[in-house]
């Protein structure tokens, strides 16, 4: 599934944060969205889900416009969102929090929650936690989870590994690159950290204040320019 954003312009109240951003991802495809703290990444996140109107511009998946689809009706078109703020449902449990995800699905079948929890083992003894005592690795894997349990073609990660200790922040790259390589998922990855876009995807675009000021192919990503995009 290709995602077309074209032009895309977002305010929040009066004070406008993106200022006609456009991307394009390819079928099973990969892009990182880099940009320092503020630059517009969740603003786009969020623009393509439909959780934030947009004032001006387009979305699209393949060639059917969803600009004006609600969040939900997104996800049924095929994006999948685990959003920066890690969301499910903290006095629920793990297992909870998967099973009313995957009771919004007519044709979802108990066994596919086996299998995010093959890709996420850490959960697995941690089931009837309530997901408020989860560890900041241990939430974002629940939110990939519960993300992954929409059946997503195009899944969009807003800093999946921000403020997460480094063991878990491998395993939790390991995941997302199964899903990219092993499931053919596309990915869109917003993140600080030109290393990881580089590990992590095919495509870069780079945000400033609202603006994409640079975008390419990470394979052949000035690093040194870039850095000094995101630098502080
Ligand atoms: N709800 C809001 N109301 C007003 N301004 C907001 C709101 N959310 C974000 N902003 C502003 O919009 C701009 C873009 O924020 P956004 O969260 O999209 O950036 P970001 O690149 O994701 O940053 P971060 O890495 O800190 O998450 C920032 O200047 C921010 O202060």
């Amino acid at each position: 599934m290709k995602l077309t954003a074209s032009d895309l312009q977002v305010a929040h109240g009066r004070t406008q944060v993106l200022f006609g951003v456009s991307l394009e991802l390819e079928e099973g495809g990969s892009c990182c969205v880099l940009g320092r703290n503020g630059a517009g990444k969740t603003s786009l996140m969020n623009a393509i889900m439909g959780v934030l109107p947009t004032k001006a511009g387009r979305v699209l998946l393949d060639d059917r416009e969803i600009t004006s689809l609600s969040p939900w009706d997104r996800v049924r078109a095929g994006l999948g969102y685990a959003p920066q703020e890690r969301s499910g449902f903290g006095g629920m449990s793990v297992l909870e929090n998967l099973q009313v995800v995957l009771e919004t699905r007519r044709d979802g079948r108990r066994s596919e929650i086996d299998e995010v929890l093959d890709l996420f083992p850490r959960l697995k003894p941690l089931l009837k936690r309530p997901a408020t005592f989860l560890s900041g690795g241990q939430r974002q894997q629940l939110a990939i989870a519960r993300a992954l349990l929409t059946k997503p073609r195009l899944l969009l990660l807003d800093e999946p590994t921000e403020g997460i200790q480094p063991s878990i922040v491998a395993e939790i790259e390991e995941a997302i690159l199964a899903l990219r390589d092993r499931d053919g998922i596309g990915l869109l990855i917003a993140e600080q950290y030109v290393e990881m876009a580089l590990r992590m995807a095919e495509d870069y675009v780079v945000l400033e204040a609202g603006n994409a000021v640079a975008a390419g192919r990470t394979a052949d990503m000035d690093e040194a320019a870039a850095g000094r995009l995101l630098a502080i």
